[in-house]
């Protein structure tokens, strides 16, 4: 397989690198932190999710943040609705696209959502039909991929079951998501391969948390097997509040830096992105989880 020319990156640190930050972030710099990824070039932005405030106090202001960012033409703004009445709530917002959120782990589906996987796909069945019906594209995200915090290793075959269920109700795009960043290249291969089962590589990305360092790894593998729909997270934000201990997305800026030094287009503008993520981690108090970044802001100084 020859490596993809072009790669599309999803920044989802507005709502995954967010959701599960302890003080409360000012609505302010969420929007401010969208304005500036829009800016540095970025074309998808995952802004926010229409949960239970009571699940993720974090995201209790998705109206406010979704109606303050002035949006720019040609950039499509996602958010996360995991039943209708989150779908409801977001219509008003007019998201470009919906995220429904399932697992191929049935304890972390209970625990993340509250219901089994085969609840989840009735739960999701009508949003995505009233969604597809408004011309509302939806990704579904397929958590624990690789490995779930509460039953360990997930075989393949669980995440190709969870992708036919997607297919079935109508979702247009998967994306294989290791939540807890345990994944190895060749395991992360598997669950794509398990995935292509049921979608086409158009229709797939990766989504993949750095807590053992492994996340650029395991996006080489991907885009050897022609996967070129990413989600990364700005500054290395993040983390799943139902996955203890699980660090954020890889940092966007570390997979723009390696896919430009391989000579594939991501349309982001490198230095641009990183004071986005310098301007989010001076808010939250703390040192980027970028690599790159922290080595080029070193060389600026
Ligand atoms: C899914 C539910 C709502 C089910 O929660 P539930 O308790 O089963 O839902 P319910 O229908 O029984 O409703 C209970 C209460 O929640 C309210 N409610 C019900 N739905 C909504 C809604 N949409 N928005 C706002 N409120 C809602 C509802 O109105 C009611 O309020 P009450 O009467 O008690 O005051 C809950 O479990 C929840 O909100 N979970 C949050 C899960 C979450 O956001 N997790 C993080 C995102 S997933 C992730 O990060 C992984 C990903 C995508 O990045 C990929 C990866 O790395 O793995």
């Amino acid at each position: 397989m020859t490596l993809p020319l072009r790669v599309k990156i999803t920044d989802v640190g507005p709502r995954d690198g967010l959701q599960n930050e302890k003080q409360p972030v000012p609505a302010a710099v969420k929007i401010e932190l969208v304005h500036r990824l829009q800016a540095a070039g970025l074309k998808d932005i995952e802004v926010t999710s229409y949960v239970s405030p009571k699940w993720v106090p974090q995201m209790a202001d998705n109206h406010e943040v979704m109606s303050g960012v002035q949006r720019q033409p040609g950039v499509r703004y996602s958010v996360l609705t995991p039943n209708l009445k989150g779908f409801e709530a977001a219509l008003a917002d007019r998201p470009d696209e919906i995220v429904v959120f399932g697992a191929a782990s049935e304890a972390f589906s209970q625990k993340n959502i509250n219901c089994s996987i085969a609840e989840s796909i009735e739960r999701f069945a009508p949003v995505v039909e009233a969604a597809r019906a408004k011309g509302i594209y939806v990704r579904g995200a397929m958590s624990c991929a690789v490995g779930c915090p509460y039953e360990g290793e997930i075989a393949p075959e669980r995440v190709g079951y969870l992708a036919g269920l997607m297919k079935g109700i109508g979702v247009q795009h998967v994306g294989v998501a290791d939540t807890i960043g345990v994944g190895t290249p060749r395991k992360v291969q598997a669950a794509i391969e398990a995935t292509l089962q049921h979608y086409d590589l158009n229709d797939v990305s990766g989504h993949f948390h750095d807590t053992y360092g492994q996340a650029l790894a395991n996006t080489l593998a991907a885009l050897e097997m022609g996967v070129w729909q990413y989600d990364t997270s700005v500054a290395g934000l993040g983390g799943c509040p139902y996955a203890k201990g699980a660090t954020g997305n890889v940092a966007t800026e570390d997979v723009v830096y390696m896919l430009q030094g391989m000579g594939i287009e991501t349309g982001i503008d490198l230095d641009q992105l990183i004071d986005a993520g310098a301007y989010v981690s001076e808010q939250l108090g703390r040192k980027t989880g970028s690599r790159v970044a922290t080595a080029l802001i070193a060389k600026r100084a």
